[in-house]
C-alpha cells in the first residue's frame, strides 16, 4: 500500500491542447502502460463536446479498446450532461470509465470562458449531472482556479469552502481542487486544504497543481503536510492550461510525474509506482509527442540516493 495516491493525466489534460491528434491506438498503449507501473487513478479521456476539443472525438473508442486492470479508476471528464449520457451509455455498452470528473470553476469569468455558463447554471448542471449518472461511477468534484483566477485575481477561500460542501451535499465524496494557471503559494495551499480537511474529514481532497510558474512541487509538498494524499501529474509536465492564447497567464503545464515521484520517494512517501518503468514511460511519452518534454527528472535520472539510507 502506498503513501499517496497519483493520478496520471497525460492522456486528457495533458494532451488536451495539443494540436496534433494523437492516434487512439498510441493513446491505449500508454494509459494501459501508466496502469501497469503502479498508477491507480488514470486519466483516460474527455467527454468533451469533440467539435471543441477534438483531441478527444475517441472517447468511445479509445476506452472500449481499453484493457481493465483490477483496482485501476480510468477517468473521463464531463463538461455537460450530455458528457455523462456519454458515459452511461458506454458502460452499458460493456466498456467506460469507472471515474467521472464533474467541473466548475470558482470564478465567474472562468466558469464562463471554460463551460460556457455562469458559476449558478454550472451548479445546476452539476447536479443533472450526478442525476444523470445513476450512481454508476465514482464521482470526482473539481474546482478550477480555487487559488486565484487569471481574470479576476484573488478568488475567496470561503467560496471554494463552499463549493467543497456543496460537492459533498451532492454526495461527491472525491473534490480535486486546481491551481488552474499557477497562483498558489505553500501558505495558502496549506490554508485552504486544511480549513477543507477540518470541516470536511468526509471528504477526500485531491490536488491537481499546475507549474505555471515553478511552485507545483512546493505546492504539492504543502498539500502533504495538509494531509492530502492524492495528487494529479502528468509526464513531460505536458498539458495544464492554454495560458497565453486563451486564458491569460504565460508558460503552460501539469506538474511533471517524473519530478513528482522523485520528490515524494526521496521524501520517503511511497508512490507505489515501478521507477524503472516510470523511466522508461517518459521516454514512450516523449515519442509519442515527438519532442522533449519538461521534466527534470527526464533530463538527469532519478535522485541516485533513491532505496539507499540518506544518511548512511
Ligand atoms: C462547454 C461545453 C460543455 C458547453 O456545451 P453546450 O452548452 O452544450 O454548448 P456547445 O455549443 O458546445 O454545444 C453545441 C452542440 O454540441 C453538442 N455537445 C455539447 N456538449 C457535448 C458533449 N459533451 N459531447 C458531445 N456533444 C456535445 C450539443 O449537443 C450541440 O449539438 P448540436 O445540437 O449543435 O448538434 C462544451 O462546449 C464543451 O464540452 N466544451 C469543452 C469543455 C472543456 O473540455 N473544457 C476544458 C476542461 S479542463 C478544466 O476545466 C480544468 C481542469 C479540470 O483541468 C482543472 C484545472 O486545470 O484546474
Amino acid at each position: 500500500m502506498s503513501d499517496v495516491t497519483l493520478c496520471e493525466c497525460f492522456a486528457r489534460d495533458g494532451l488536451q491542447h495539443e494540436e496534433t491528434f494523437i492516434p487512439t491506438a498510441t493513446k491505449v498503449a500508454l494509459i494501459d502502460r501508466f496502469a501497469a507501473i503502479g498508477f491507480q487513478r488514470v486519466e483516460a479521456t474527455s467527454y468533451s463536446n469533440p467539435k471543441v476539443v477534438p483531441q478527444f472525438g475517441d472517447a468511445s473508442e479509445l476506452l472500449r479498446a481499453l484493457p481493465r486492470r483490477d483496482g485501476v479508476w480510468y477517468k473521463a471528464t464531463c463538461a455537460n450532461v450530455r458528457a455523462v449520457e456519454r458515459a452511461v451509455a458506454d458502460l452499458d455498452a460493456g466498456f467506460g470509465a469507472n471515474e467521472i470528473s464533474l467541473l466548475v470553476s470558482a470564478s465567474e469569468s472562468h466558469s464562463m470562458k471554460n463551460l460556457r455558463r455562469s458559476r449558478a447554471d454550472q451548479w445546476q448542471n452539476v447536479a443533472d449531472m450526478v442525476a444523470a449518472s445513476q450512481g454508476r461511477f465514482r464521482m470526482i468534484g473539481t474546482v478550477s482556479v480555487a487559488w486565484g483566477c487569471p481574470f479576476e485575481g484573488k478568488v475567496s477561500a470561503d467560496s471554494v469552502l463552499e463549493d467543497v460542501r456543496r460537492f459533498a451535499r451532492l454526495g461527491v465524496m472525491h473534490v480535486a481542487l486546481g491551481d488552474t494557471t499557477g497562483m498558489a503559494a505553500p501558505r495558502t495551499v496549506k490554508q485552504l486544504m486544511s480549513a477543507v480537511h477540518a470541516e470536511l474529514p468526509e471528504v477526500t481532497t485531491v490536488a491537481h497543481f499546475h507549474d505555471t510558474r515553478g511552485t507545483g512541487l512546493v505546492n504539492y509538498v504543502a498539500a502533504l503536510e495538509a494531509g492530502c494524499r492524492y495528487f494529479d501529474c502528468a509526464f513531460g509536465g505536458v498539458g495544464g492550461h492554454p495560458a497565453k492564447v486563451k486564458y491569460g497567464g504565460g508558460h503552460t503545464g501539469n506538474v511533471s510525474t517524473e519530478d513528482l515521484v522523485n520528490l515524494f520517494e526521496s521524501m520517503g512517501v511511497s508512490t507505489g509506482i515501478d521507477l524503472e518503468g516510470l523511466m522508461a514511460t517518459a521516454a514512450m511519452c516523449e515519442e509519442a509527442l515527438g519532442r522533449t518534454l519538461h521534466s527534470r527528472v527526464a533530463q538527469s535520472g532519478l535522485n541516485p540516493l533513491l532505496g539507499v539510507a540518506a544518511h548512511g
